[in-house]
């Protein structure tokens, strides 16, 4: 699918309140946490976590989930290499317009491959687009299966699907990696904590 402009004689028309004025009421910085890795490595879950977390503590934040977005605006989409490009272009869309608002936007799709996540962040300001890695051994998401679909990728069932006969390539420069600590999984909770901290360290959850 080409992302090519295909509409001539447009403008671009700025509105009076400005992204600034935004953070200030919100007394936040928008940014976009991508987290990104394997079916069933906890990249919904994180990203409820996090959400819950950054929602009690005052913050602002919206969840754009690949599975839930899959719904509604990116359901003409299925999973050959070019529709998740495009799934994982409109995304980062979105979520550089949430960014935009003033939320801490939290995105958790697979987006299997390193260009199109790389794109997404050539979207945003610098430092604002925060790649986090689940990083979770293939074996650990197949062992949960939550949703039997491992199983039937492994029967023939299912053709492309990540991990068993769909790439899926590592970020080689994100901004955090979750991974197990002695074979054991960090909590919800836990994982959550790391990336909340991230946040406050760089700032985003306090008036710019
Ligand atoms: N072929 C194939 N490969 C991978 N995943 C598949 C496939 N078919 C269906 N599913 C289900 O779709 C969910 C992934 O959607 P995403 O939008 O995150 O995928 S992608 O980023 O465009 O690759 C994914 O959800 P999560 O398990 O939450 O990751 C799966 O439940
Ligand atoms: N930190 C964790 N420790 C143990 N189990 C987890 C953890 N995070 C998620 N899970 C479980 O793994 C399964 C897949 O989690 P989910 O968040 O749906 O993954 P994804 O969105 O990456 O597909 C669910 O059954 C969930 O309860």
């Amino acid at each position: 699918m080409s992302t090519l402009a295909k509409s001539a004689n447009i403008f671009w028309h700025e509105c009076p309140v400005g992204k600034l004025e935004r953070q200030k009421l919100l007394k936040q910085k928008g940014c976009v946490v991508w987290i990104t890795g394997l079916s069933g490595a906890g990249k919904s879950t994180l990203a409820c976590s996090v959400g819950r977390e950054l929602h009690n503590r005052g913050n602002l934040a919206y969840i754009l989930d690949g599975d839930n977005l899959r719904h509604g605006l990116n359901k003409d989409l299925g999973f050959k290499p070019e529709d998740r490009a495009e799934n994982i272009r409109r995304v980062g869309e979105v979520a550089k317009l949430f960014a935009e608002a003033g939320l801490i936007c939290i995105a958790c799709l697979i987006s299997p491959y390193r260009r199109d996540r790389d794109a997404c962040r050539a979207l945003l300001p610098d430092e604002s687009f925060i790649e986090v890695f689940l990083n979770m051994p293939l074996e650990v998401c197949e062992q949960r299966d939550a949703k039997g679909l491992y199983k039937l990728a492994r029967e023939g069932k299912i053709k492309g699907f990540t991990g068993i006969d769909d790439p899926y390539e590592p970020p080689l420069n994100c901004e955090m990696e979750i991974q197990q600590n002695d074979g054991i999984c960090p909590t919800p909770s836990a994982m959550a904590g790391q990336v909340i901290s991230y946040l406050e360290e760089k700032g985003f959850l306090q008036e710019p």
